[in-house]
Parts: structure tokens; C-alpha cells; sequence
């Protein structure tokens, strides 16, 4: 099966099909160099012996040479597309992201999701059958006529799959390339809330209900509808970004939760005092703002019998900088559908009743924070 002629294919260079194991599928996918480049090896290849020879040139003759370089139109062009050959290969370089809040991340040897500089999120198909369903979940999703246009925009966009160097050093693992939602803010403030009071889908093995189970009792999961499951919060040039650890996140109770979704839209969210909640107007409220957005994919809840989205997350995001001029950016996506499943005609209450739990919550920062900037 070509997995890579998705809708949105990408505008790779160099093309070579491969069968590489992605968890329990092999399936072709295509490939991206071990430099994590989509330039051509072969031009590459030219661009670097010609310049390794000028090199030796320059050497020699020295500044007559360059001056004979630079009176030559034809060396100007070269130079041109030198720069520009290596601007890109400099823009689709892979790295860790430098915004991500929870999952699995490439750190230390392991496995997680890689960027590029143009706006591309690199996640590997996790072993399992996690990836080939996710897989499956954006190739059907892409091209399904019932999903109407205004809620595509919740979902980040899907480009196919690549072949790259994975981030553990393991070798060669196909990648969903998907839209990166953060690519275009400077400073993200950010939250990622696993959405559904159980997080296990039907017919999970025993062990892998109880392992969810025994989570969603712990956390707040069971309790709200929803949990936390990672944040940053950016605060300034100076003191960075607040984010608190892994273990912190998993042990927030319901107040705590109360407190994050305030600090979220505050600029004084690693004080102890009460946070300000001096962006939650611009941030949750107005036409753009992310209640809207929640009240929009929560109407396409209430209707939709399509899918089942089991322990994905809503990722909330904004950029504190725009707030200056008003235009501030915010913004709600949907991730981490490794656990979707068709919906057979029945309404996602698991997903919805989350939803509503998290927009009272959001709508209780938001009411709280009119009144105390009301009161004084
Ligand atoms: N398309 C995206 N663009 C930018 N960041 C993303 C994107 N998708 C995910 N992330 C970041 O990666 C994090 C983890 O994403 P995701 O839940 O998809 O990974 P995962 O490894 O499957 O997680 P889990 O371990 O919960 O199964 C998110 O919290 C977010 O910070
Ligand atoms: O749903 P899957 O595919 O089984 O993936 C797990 C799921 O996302 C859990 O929510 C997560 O635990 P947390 O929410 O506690 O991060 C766990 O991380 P883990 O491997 O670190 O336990 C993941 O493996």
C-alpha cells in the first residue's frame, strides 16, 4: 500500500520507496535521507566537490582568484544557488521541538515527534498498531465529506508519512508529517488536556484497561471528564517559562486544576500569590477566543457519530507577545488520535462530556476574572 499519496503530498525532491518495519505494519513509505534533507544526494554531492575545489583554488591564488570570482556573472548565480541549497537544506534539518508539553519525547535516546523549520511535526509510528491506526485515523479523516470545513481547522493538517532517522538512533521509521501547530508562535504559551473520563478503548486488552483505569481514578480524569497533561506558560524575556514536571501535572487535583487553567492566562504564573489572570479575557473570551472555538468542535460533538476519539487531547495555545496589539493569537487543535475509532452512529459522550466539563471549567476562570478586574 503507498501510504505517502495522501491529499496533501509532500513536495519531497528525492524519492525512494522502502519497507521498513512501523510497529506491527510494514507498509512503504517514503524516504528522507539519514541528514534528515530532501535534497538530492547527487547534487549534493556536485555542490560540495566543486566548492571542496575552489576551495583548494582560493588556497592557491588568493585574492586574484576571488577577484576573478567575483567579476564572473555565472559565479554570482553559483553563489546564489549555494546559499539558497543550503537554506534549505538547513530548513529541513530535524530536531526535538523545543514546545512540547507531554508524550513521548525525543530526549535521551528516545523515541518522540521531530520539527523541521518549516513548520512540520515529524511523529513516529508508535509500535503497537498505535501508529497504523493513527495513520489510518488522518488518512480517512483527510478525505471524509462529513467532516465539515469549519472543524478541519481543529485538526492539524496532514502531509503523509516519511521515512527519517529516528530520534532513538534505532534506523530508518516511517513518520506521520503532520502541520506543526506551534511553528508560527514565538514564545507558546501552551496546555495539553487528555480529554474523556476513560482514556481505554473497547475490546483493550485486560491489562490495558486496568492500567487506564487505575490513571483516570488518580487523576482527575474519572472525576472531571478531563485531565492535564502537560503546560507551559511563558512569562517574560527575562524569567522564561513556567512548566511544571511531569510528576507535578500528574498529581493535580480538581482545585489544582482550577488554579493551572488560571495561571495559563496569567503573567505571574510561577508566583506563589494569586495568579492575575491577567490574560484570561484575551485569551479565553471574545469572538476568536478559545471558548468560542470549544463551543464550536463541542456543537460538532453533539451531532457527529463518525469517530470516537478515545485519550486524545485538546492542545490550547497563544502567543502572550500579540497581546500588546489586541490580535492576540489563540488557539484550539486537536492530537493523539491513536486511539480513534468509528463512531457506527453513536454520539462520543466519553469525548463530550469531557468537552463541556473542560469549557465550565474555562468558563469559571473566565466569569471569575470580569469580577475580580469589576470589583477593584
Ligand atoms: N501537530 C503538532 N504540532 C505541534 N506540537 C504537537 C503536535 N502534536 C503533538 N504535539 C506536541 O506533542 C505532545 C504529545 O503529542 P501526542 O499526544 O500526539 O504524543 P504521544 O507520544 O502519542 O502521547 P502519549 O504518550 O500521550 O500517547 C503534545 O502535548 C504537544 O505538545
Ligand atoms: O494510549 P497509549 O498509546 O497507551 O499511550 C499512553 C497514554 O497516552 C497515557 O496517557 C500515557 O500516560 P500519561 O498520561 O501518564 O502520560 C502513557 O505514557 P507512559 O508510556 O509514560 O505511561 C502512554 O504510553
Amino acid at each position: 500500500m503507498a501510504l505517502a499519496r495522501g491529499r496533501h503530498a509532500p513536495i519531497a525532491a528525492a524519492r525512494q520507496t522502502i519497507v521498513v518495519p512501523c510497529g506491527a505494519a510494514v507498509e512503504e513509505h517514503r524516504y528522507r535521507g539519514i541528514s534528515g534533507s530532501r535534497a538530492d544526494p547527487v547534487t549534493g554531492f556536485c555542490v560540495g566537490a566543486i566548492l571542496f575545489g575552489g576551495c583548494k583554488q582560493s588556497i592557491r591564488s588568493g585574492e586574484a582568484l576571488l577577484l576573478w570570482y567575483a567579476s564572473c556573472p555565472f559565479h554570482s548565480f553559483f553563489t546564489v544557488f549555494c546559499f539558497g541549497y543550503f537554506i534549505t537544506f538547513a530548513k529541513n534539518m530535524l530536531k526535538a521541538p523545543d514546545h512540547q508539553v507531554a508524550g513521548h519525547q525525543a530526549r535521551a535516546g528516545q523515541l518522540g515527534p521531530l520539527v523541521d523549520d518549516s513548520g512540520r511535526f515529524f511523529k513516529p509510528l508508535q509500535d503497537g498498531g498505535r501508529g497504523s491506526k493513527e495513520l489510518s485515523f488522518y488518512r480517512s479523516f483527510s478525505s471524509d465529506p462529513r467532516v465539515p470545513k469549519n472543524i478541519r481547522r481543529f485538526f492539524p493538517v496532514f502531509h503523509g508519512t516519511e521515512v527519517v532517522e529516528a530520534s532513538d538512533g534505532s534506523g530508518p521509521r516511517a513518520h506521520l508529517v503532520l502541520e506543526d501547530v506551534v511553528s508560527d508562535l514565538k514564545h507558546p504559551s501552551l496546555i495539553d488536556v487528555k480529554i474523556g473520563s476513560r482514556t481505554w478503548y473497547p475490546h483493550a486488552s485486560e491489562d490495558y484497561i486496568e492500567k487506564c483505569s487505575t490513571k483516570d481514578k488518580q487523576t482527575t480524569s474519572l472525576l472531571l471528564g478531563f485531565r492535564i497533561s502537560g503546560l507551559q506558560v511563558y512569562e517574560g524575556k527575562d524569567s522564561g517559562v513556567w512548566k511544571p514536571s511531569k510528576k507535578q501535572v500528574q498529581s493535580f487535583t480538581s482545585d489544582d486544576v482550577r488554579l493551572v487553567l488560571r495561571k495559563f492566562v496569567s503573567s505571574n504564573p510561577s508566583s506563589n500569590s494569586e495568579p492575575d489572570s491577567a490574560f484570561a479575557s484575551l485569551v479565553y473570551g471574545g469572538l476568536n477566543g478559545i471558548l468560542a472555538q470549544l463551543h464550536e468542535l463541542k456543537a460538532w460533538f453533539e451531532d457527529q457519530t463518525v469517530y470516537n476519539f478515545y485519550s486524545a487531547s485538546v492542545l490550547m495555545a497563544y502567543e502572550k507577545d500579540t497581546a500588546q496589539s489586541g490580535q492576540l493569537i489563540a488557539k484550539v487543535k486537536l492530537v493523539d488520535f491513536a486511539h480513534v475509532f468509528e463512531g457506527n452512529g453513536v454520539i462520543d459522550h466519553n469525548f463530550l462530556g469531557g468537552l463541556c466539563s473542560l469549557i465550565k471549567f474555562i468558563s469559571e476562570v473566565l466569569s471569575g476574572s470580569i469580577a475580580y478586574f469589576a470589583d477593584g
